[in-house]
């Protein structure tokens, strides 16, 4: 079987202890997301779609099945070469944008290609590129709380991009918007994800954002299943 270029799980299986017994978070769940490609997961609460992230983020080793990052087997790998597989080719964007409030937008760029010992001026120069295909180029200078939700959120998800991940794992990015708003920010990550190349993984509560993925997907007490009508 070739390896899969993107993001790939197979019969992945995750439990936690629960009392004396375990719960089972994760059951058999196997998702191809190819490159270039964005899928969209749904699912109630409590449905299993933070398991997923987590697992796919290489974040929590599951019980069993495969993590396929571009290509590598993330659960045979040892912990320093999963960390550091995490580091290069995984862009993870949280729900709160956990921006540093002392930065400009640039600088919170900036910053993780500083952490990842790379040149500081194609550094920037690659900041500044991210901040114009976001809508930003003229917000590089400014810091956080000049920012609206929406604005912080572009930022968030263009520093997610500074090391040209394969693989893009998104977490409600839309909850603190209201839906016009946090259409723009999935339809940014529908196109991005088509001109980066990255195999892009969106968690949502908001179905109205679904037309904007490549495929959907619904978890159900941690089964996954694809919806006949999304
Ligand atoms: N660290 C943990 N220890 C024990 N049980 C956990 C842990 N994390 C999650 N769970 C349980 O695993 C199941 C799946 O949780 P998960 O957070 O993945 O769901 P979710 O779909 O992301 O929920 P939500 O939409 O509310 O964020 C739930 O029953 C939850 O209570």
């Amino acid at each position: 079987m070739h390896p899969s270029p993107g993001l790939e799980l197979a019969d992945v299986t995750l439990t936690y202890p629960d009392g004396d017994g375990r719960l089972t978070a994760l059951d058999r769940v196997s998702l191809a997301v190819p490159p270039g490609t964005l899928t969209a997961v749904v699912g109630p609460s409590g449905s299993g779609k933070s398991s997923l992230l987590a697992v796919a983020a290489t974040l929590t080793t599951p019980d069993a099945g495969r993590v396929s990052i571009a290509g590598l087997d993330a659960v045979a790998l040892r912990p320093a070469e999963r960390a550091r597989l995490r580091r290069n080719t995984i862009g993870i964007v949280f729900q709160q944008p956990n921006l540093l409030a002392s930065l400009t937008c640039v600088e919170q760029l900036q910053v993780m290609a500083h952490l990842a010992g790379g040149s500081a001026r194609k550094a920037r120069a690659r900041a500044l590129e991210l901040l114009d295909r976001v809508g930003l180029a003229d917000r590089a200078q400014h810091r956080p709380h000049r920012l609206s939700g929406g604005q912080r959120q572009r930022v968030n998800i263009a520093r997610a991009l500074m090391h040209e991940p394969s693989v893009l794992l998104v977490d409600e990015p839309t909850g603190a918007l209201d839906h016009e708003r946090g259409a723009a920010i999935v339809t940014l990550l529908a196109e991005l994800t088509r001109t980066s190349g990255a195999a892009t993984v969106l968690v949502t509560h908001d179905r109205g954002h679904l037309p904007h993925a490549d495929r959907t997907v619904e978890l159900i007490d941690g089964r996954l299943r694809t919806p006949a009508a999304a």
